[in-house]
């Protein structure tokens, strides 16, 4: 028997389109990720258990765990009967990479439970797949920091995948899902194809000033080059509290503030807990439509994915 733990990322962190991602843990340790239980049985079963379990799929052969196990044993060319259990503690089509705490959770346990047929490579490029199912793309910036731990930088040029970029662990990350979902593929067709010079130009200086300032621990300028000209003024059309918020959170004393991955889900960032504790208060009384929602003072996560039994 093997049990994984897989944590909750935050896609784009508002610089980085497709291309940044962070791992977080809540700082008052509660479970904010997917856990995947893999036994050995005479045949293939799927039991789903956890908070969000019911907003899955009624049909096993939809949930991507499922997916994960026929992919697995096509690219091993082996049938492998195991029983599974999701644990579905990530709320679906939150922005929080629900789908890649699922997928990352179910490919490692089921590559440690048979000894470790595919490297680690090989098993990020499936996981980048099988995520591209629910999404319509391949994006790693959800898949990569969930696995792999930190906030990774996303290179994808054949054997370099994915890099762990440094971060401040000052930084408190405060993450909210109001309690309402957002369809990944929807949120991206609502992106335009193409872009101007400008925003080009913008977009290009913001991530490598970003990467730069990361790199030389120059945090106050990586928070303040971490704009969204990409996705933002496209997404709130879905999200219209966001304005509102934004405004009074960097009012509190925010470094900078977002759309987590394709939304609903906000962040905030700043480098002081009395600031978080008012952030988190903010967003609890003005962003948090229903009692499913929640509000969470985070930290980087920089394990990502591991046994936890
Ligand atoms: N184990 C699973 N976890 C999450 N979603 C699943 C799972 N299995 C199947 N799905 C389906 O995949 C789709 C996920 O949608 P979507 O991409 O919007 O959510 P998400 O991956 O949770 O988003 P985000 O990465 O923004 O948190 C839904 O249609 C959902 O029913
Ligand atoms: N980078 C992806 C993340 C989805 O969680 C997007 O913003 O569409």
């Amino acid at each position: 028997m093997i049990k994984i733990y897989a944590p909750a990322s935050i896609g784009n962190i508002n610089v980085g389109f497709d291309i940044l991602g962070a791992a977080i843990y809540p700082i008052d340790k509660s479970l904010l990720g997917d856990c995947i239980t893999i036994k050995k049985s005479k045949q293939f079963t799927l039991k789903t258990i956890g908070q969000f379990s019911h907003e899955l799929p009624t049909d096993i052969t939809e949930n991507i765990v499922w997916k994960c196990w026929l992919y697995f044993c096509k690219k091993i060319k082996k049938d492998i009967s195991v029983s599974i259990i999701l644990e579905k503690n990530m709320p679906i089509g939150s922005g929080l990479g629900s789908s890649a705490c699922s997928v990352v959770a179910t490919l490692v346990g089921l590559n440690n439970f048979l000894n470790h047929p595919i490297n680690d490579n090989e098993l990020l490029i499936l996981m980048g797949k099988l995520e591209s199912l629910i999404s319509g793309t391949i994006h790693y910036d959800n898949v990569a920091p969930c696995y792999l731990g930190g906030i990774q930088l996303i290179i994808n040029e054949k054997k370099y995948i994915t890099q762990k970029i440094p971060h401040c662990n000052d930084w408190f990350w405060i993450i909210a899902w109001p309690g309402i979902n957002i369809n990944t593929m929807e949120s991206r067709n609502l992106l335009p194809k193409k872009y101007t010079k400008k925003i080009c130009i913008d977009h290009s200086r913001h991530i490598a000033s970003f990467i730069h300032a990361s790199h030389t621990m120059q945090y106050d300028l990586a928070a303040q080059v971490m704009k969204d000209v990409i996705a933002e003024p496209y997404r709130t059309i879905l999200m219209p509290q966001f304005n509102n918020i934004k405004q009074k959170i960097m009012n509190i004393g925010a470094m900078s503030f977002g759309i987590s991955g394709s939304g609903p889900s906000i962040f905030a960032i700043c480098d002081n807990i009395n600031i978080a504790i008012k952030i988190e208060k903010k967003i609890n009384e003005e962003y948090i439509v229903n009692k499913n929602g929640f509000v969470k003072i985070c930290k980087i996560d920089n394990i990502g994915t591991k046994i936890i039994g």
